[in-house]
């Protein structure tokens, strides 16, 4: 977890992951911390899943044939790629290398097992997971979004044991009770990410050698 120095010279901004059993709040969270920090770029992921009622194409997700996800596969476009409760998930690699290069900070919403995929790609990225208070808080928000049929909400909750298994693999684990009080542990989780990294070397390395600059 370090400040990175991109081969223009300019400082890399920071790729952020959140990761969550289905229901847990994750998307809820990620759009009220994106409020509070405009400053970081959510990276929309291509998947093979069909829209929910009131999701849109380029805002959400983008919505893609399983031929045309197949494609992108085979071309590289993925930084990482992965199935997820039987579809098909995958992040660009463009679109976040240009934005980390451009020195911006980068969120991804994230699996587990894509997430282990960048940690391989970036070391340097910061994960979180979000945990429900309970099991059956979980069941009942999958429930109460009202977005899924029974099929697909059973699925998620057989799934959800799975991904839970893995919680240990990510940097910050923040248990999404009180809403209000999880997503300040959340942009608490940014801001010393941030600060950390504004504090590091690389960061005043113009400065550095302007001060070092003879006159
Ligand atoms: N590996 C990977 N997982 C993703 C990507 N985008 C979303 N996901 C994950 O796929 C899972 C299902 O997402 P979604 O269909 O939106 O359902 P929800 O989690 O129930 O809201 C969640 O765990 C997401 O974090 C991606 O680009 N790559
Ligand atoms: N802390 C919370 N307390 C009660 N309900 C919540 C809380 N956080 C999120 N929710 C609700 O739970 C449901 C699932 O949230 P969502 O963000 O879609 O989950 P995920 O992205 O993890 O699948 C939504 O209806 C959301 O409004």
């Amino acid at each position: 977890m370090s400040a990175h120095t991109s081969n223009t010279g300019a400082t890399e901004g920071t790729l952020f992951m959140v990761a969550a059993p289905s229901g847990a709040g994750k998307s809820t969270l990620v759009n009220a911390l994106l409020e509070r920090e405009p400053s970081i770029s959510l990276s929309i992921s291509h998947t093979t899943r069909p829209p929910r009622p009131g999701e849109q194409y380029g805002r959400h997700y983008y919505f893609v044939e399983r031929t045309e996800f197949e494609r992108e596969v085979v071309e590289g476009i993925f930084l990482e790629h992965a199935e997820v409760h039987g579809n098909f998930y995958g992040t660009s690699r463009k679109t976040v290398q240009d934005l980390l290069q451009q020195g911006r900070d980068v969120l991804l919403e994230i699996d587990w097992q894509g997430a282990a995929q960048i940690r391989k790609a970036k070391p340097d990225c910061v994960s979180v997971f979000i945990l429900p208070p309970s099991r059956t808080e979980l069941e009942r928000r999958l429930r109460g979004r009202g977005s899924d049929s029974e099929e697909v909400i059973e699925r998620r909750l057989r799934n959800s044991r799975g991904e839970i298994a893995h919680a240990h693999e990510f940097d910050y684990i923040v248990v999404n009770d009180r809403f209000e009080d999880a997503l300040d542990t959340l942009q608490a989780i940014v801001r010393a990410v941030r600060q950390r990294s504004s504090l590091q070397c690389q960061r005043h390395e113009t400065l550095i050698r302007e001060l070092l600059a003879n006159t």
